[in-house]
């Protein structure tokens, strides 16, 4: 297959996910995803203890050059999707994303899914910026030390971290050098840009409801910053450590990008939510052309091979 990767000795067929947050709050999305031939594998909602019913509505806005959310971390709660990823889905790995609201929460989540039978990857995710008075965990270093320092006290399945993006390179180095002490499958880079603001001129306001309007942004316009967190990262973290790259993606031309830059799944979030599930087939089609017109006949021979001047 000329589109594969391999994370934590788990084959991946086909390189595309959907962004943990995008069609797959539900069992039947995460169905209705594993079922697409394009579809390499589902990442779910980022689950919480309990089950959430998220911030109040609207909570998400599409604009031309991308999206904004302060969706709040709904989801039906721990135990609904790992009940999911634990039932066979033996055609296809599924990626099981747990949040932290606390240390102590994701600490406690992470040690059922250590007790579990599920054997996929886990991504715990540091990053999200619209629970109201929590920050972004991995926007503190010294706490994202400490919470993996404990984790991996414990943890032996494969687990991976969802991250903000960032853009500094002294954070950059900061965080690979945290990240680089642990047995990490894999880092997802990026998040939304956390706490933008879009404001419609017309009636002079905010366009969501949480916040005064502050949320993360997502789709096109976030491509660049996507890009130079895979990069930046695939240039510092052990080899071992593998990319999903998050971000920007609204065609093949940005799947190719993601790969060039290091990243081995390549996940869709706002087009997602935009054109749904039939968005996979485009981009596959369109990675493949590109790849066709290039010579490459697999994306070993591109992948984290962009050149530089
Ligand atoms: O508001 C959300 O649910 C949310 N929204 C995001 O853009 N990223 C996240 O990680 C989460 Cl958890």
């Amino acid at each position: 297959n000329r589109l594969h990767a391999t994370i934590a000795d788990i084959n991946f067929e086909g390189i595309l996910a959907n962004a943990s947050g995008v069609h797959c709050q539900t069992k039947e999305e995460l169905a209705e995803l594993l079922a697409s031939p394009y579809v390499a594998t589902a990442v779910t909602k980022s689950s919480t203890k309990e089950v959430r019913t998220g911030n109040p509505k609207p909570s998400y806005y599409e604009f031309e050059q991308g999206s904004i959310n302060s969706m709040g971390l709904p989801n039906n709660g721990f135990d609904y999707y790992l009940d999911y990823v634990s039932q066979d889905h033996s055609q296809k790995p599924v990626i099981l994303s747990v949040a932290s609201l606390s240390m102590t929460e994701g600490i406690e989540l992470l040690k059922r899914v250590q007790d579990s039978d599920f054997q996929g990857i886990t991504e715990f995710n540091l990053s999200c910026p619209n629970v109201v008075g929590k920050p972004q965990v991995a926007y503190d270093f010294e706490t994202t030390h400490q919470i993996l320092t404990e984790v991996f006290k414990f943890f032996k399945k494969p687990l991976g971290v969802k991250l903000p993006p960032y853009f500094d390179f002294a954070h950059f180095d900061q965080m690979a050098d945290i990240l680089n002490q642990f047995p990490l499958s894999h880092i997802n880079s990026v998040n939304s840009i956390g706490n933008g603001l879009y404001v419609d001129v017309e009636t002079e306001a905010s366009v969501i409801k949480p916040k005064k309007g502050f949320g993360g942004l997502g789709g096109a316009m976030i491509l660049p910053t996507a890009l130079a967190n895979v990069r930046a990262f695939r240039e510092r973290l052990n080899p071992d450590i593998k990319i999903i790259g998050t971000g920007g993606v609204t065609s093949g031309e940005e799947v190719f990008a993601h790969i060039l830059c290091g990243a081995d799944l390549v996940s869709v979030g706002t087009e997602l939510q935009r054109q749904g599930i039939g968005l996979f087939e485009k981009l596959q089609h369109e990675l493949l052309m590109i790849m066709n017109e290039k010579g490459y006949q697999s994306i070993d021979e591109f992948k984290g091979q962009l050149k530089t001047m």
